[in-house]
């Protein structure tokens, strides 16, 4: 697996330091409330849960599965909800959980959906945002490294399904494609 790696773009430490510098912020803006944690799977897994424990305040945490990639490269455009939340969101502070932000379209459709049901504010913490490759008009609050347009895998972020279990992120060698 390791050898399928070209180069490396987040290493451990650097994930582990934007993970630690993203719970200082999350603890103090949160303070006063406790927020709904939306993981939406299945790329945030491994960074919701490094970061929820740099989190010292208490939060509460559920899951949503929306996909708009298909196995592929490129986005398709069309968001489908596979898993929807267990937890109501009205009236709560919701901190949505993203490992990669990079069209917009599937944060896009999230947020439209947790509005809709009346959550009292949305925020968007993403470990990576690529904003070369916005579709959509959306921002994150709180982002832990701005990369290239490059396709990423790693700590969540697979390709083919595969891939998401390694440690750091990385970018795929040549030959893994063809
Ligand atoms: O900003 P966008 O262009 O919409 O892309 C970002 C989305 O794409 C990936 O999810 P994917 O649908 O591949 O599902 P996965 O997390 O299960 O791999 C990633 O986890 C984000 O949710
Ligand atoms: N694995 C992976 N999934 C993505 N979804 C949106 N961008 C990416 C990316 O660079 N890598």
């Amino acid at each position: 697996m390791h050898n399928d790696i070209g180069s490396i773009v987040l290493t451990e430490e650097q994930i582990k330091a934007a993970c630690q510098r993203l719970g200082k912020q999350l603890t103090a803006d949160y303070q006063h409330t406790v927020p709904l944690c939306v993981g939406i799977l299945k790329g945030s897994v491994l960074f919701m849960t490094d970061l929820i424990k740099e989190i010292d305040t208490h939060v509460e945490m559920d899951f949503m599965d929306v996909s708009s990639y298909h196995g592929g490269m490129e986005s398709t455009g069309e968001v489908k909800i596979l898993k929807d939340l267990g937890t109501s969101v009205e009236g709560r502070d919701v901190i949505i959980i993203e490992d990669i932000l990079e069209t917009g379209t599937t944060l896009n459709s999230i947020i439209d959906l947790l509005s809709y049901r009346k959550a009292n504010s949305i925020e968007i913490v993403t470990l990576l945002d690529k904003p070369s490759k916005r579709k959509v008009d959306i921002q994150a609050k709180y982002v832990g490294e701005k990369i290239p347009d490059d396709f990423v895998v790693g700590y969540g972020l697979d390709y083919q399904e595969k891939y998401r279990n390694l440690p750091y992120i990385g970018l795929l060698k040549e030959e893994v494609y063809r």
